[in-house]
């Protein structure tokens, strides 16, 4: 198997059987594999402090209140420019659809890991069941499952990519399973495209600008699902990134676990069932030429109650070009990275370049020196391809 892997640790092969992350046995074990054991300098910390972050009250902007909607865009645009997280409320998803979710996906987890096996993401593709990452990376395992499902937002009618994907790999029974998820990527979708013009506005471009951009979205749903772990200093349920994506769109549970590095610490980011946490993404970073952040972050995990959080990542349609608009680029803002298509930084994540802190500056330097030897860039030790 050749690995094309980018690393400044050696890369090495592991012909070790990788541990299998079956949450009914791990959580209750106090030895921990080494696998999941992270390095000291990136073990969690107790009593990180709360971050300290906008609620935007999203009501008066949907209403089409104008005061309100520039209220909203200033208090993003701040947010955006130190850090590119922030909190809304009043969203307008409703909250039946979250609480459906949330119980589906607690039912998805409990099954037996053959069942959940049903829907296993295959080696290469970055969709479907993922037992922690015991076939993809060979360190630093996270402590979680994932189930990732693609979402298309291209205008057909017969569009049912999540519902009908669930329905076939999971078999029957699973119906309504699909119709939940379907009916959730759509109304992520849809808050996407509004937080999208406020982004607009507060960059000073056209308002439907990205919105349009992003109309066509080709975009990944990913619902984690974190066991309790009897050793939780020493793991991590998430590890440090910025999401590669455009923007994030977070529910979490009541438990808490999200954590962003900002002024140079992590801090907690408090959890409100009735509220998404928002992220600036790096492509989003990229399209607006650095003006906006996307921002570090991780989960940990604890010892008493198993958490579940849930991600949209909007991504753009397949042929779009990141590409920032005019106006945000001139003499004194010079172009900070080069185009690119969603594509090919989804293919870097998923086969060259576990992603981390500085994913986008690596991609970019190797869009730049393409035909150099990939050893050269990055961070991490994979095993896939
Ligand atoms: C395009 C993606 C890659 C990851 C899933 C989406 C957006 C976030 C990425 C991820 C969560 C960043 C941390 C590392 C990762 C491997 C994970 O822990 O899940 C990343 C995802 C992935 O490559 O599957
Ligand atoms: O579970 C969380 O709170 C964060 C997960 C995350 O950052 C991700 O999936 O990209
Ligand atoms: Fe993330």
């Amino acid at each position: 198997m050749a690995i094309e892997c980018i690393g400044t640790t050696t890369t090495t092969t592991t012909t070790s059987t990788p541990p299998v992350f079956d949450s009914s046995v791990l959580q209750h074990q106090k030895n921990i594999p080494q696998q999941f054991i992270w390095p000291d300098e990136e073990k969690p910390r107790p009593n990180a402090p709360q971050l300290q972050v906008p609620l935007i009250n999203l009501a008066g902007f949907l209403s089409g209140d104008p005061a309100e909607a520039v209220e909203a865009s200033r208090l993003v645009d701040e947010a955006c420019q130190k850090h590119g997280f922030f909190i809304v409320v009043n969203h307008g998803v409703d909250p039946q659809l979250v609480a459906d979710a949330h119980r589906y996906m607690d039912d998805f987890f409990e099954l037996s890991l053959l069942e959940k096996q049903r829907a296993l993401r295959k080696a290469g593709e970055s969709y479907g069941y993922a037992s922690s990452f015991t076939g993809r990376f060979s360190s630093k395992l996270p402590w979680k499952e994932t189930l990732s499902l693609r979402y298309s937002a291209e205008r057909n009618s017969s569009n049912n990519i999540v519902k009908d994907y669930l329905r076939n790999v999971m078999g029957e029974g699973f119906e309504q399973f699909g119709s939940v998820y379907q009916n959730y990527c759509e109304a992520m979708s849809r808050l996407c495209l509004e937080i999208m013009e406020l982004l607009g506005m507060s960059l000073g471009v056209d308002r439907a600008l990205f919105k349009e951009f992003f109309q066509d979205n080709d975009s990944i749903m990913r619902l984690n699902y974190y066991p309790p772990c009897q050793k939780p200093d020493l793991t991590l349920g998430t590890g440090p990134h910025c999401d590669p994506t455009s923007l994030t769109i977070l529910h979490q549970d009541q438990v808490g676990g999200l954590q962003v590095f900002v002024d140079d610490e992590w801090c907690n980011v408090s959890s409100n069932f009735d509220a998404f946490v928002v992220n600036i993404g790096d492509t989003f970073m990229a399209l607006s030429n650095g003006k906006y952040k996307s921002c570090l972050h991780r989960a940990v995990v604890n010892s008493q109650v198993a958490r579940k959080s849930m991600a949209f990542f909007l991504c753009p349609g397949n042929d779009k070009v990141v590409s920032p608009p005019t106006e945000l680029v001139d003499h004194l803002s010079p172009r900070v990275y080069p185009d690119f298509t969603w594509p090919m930084l989804l293919e870097f994540t998923q086969k060259h370049y576990r992603a981390d802190m500085k994913t986008l500056q690596t991609f970019s330097n190797w869009l730049h020196h393409k035909g150099v030897e990939i050893e050269r860039y990055g961070s991490e030790e994979r095993k896939e391809d």
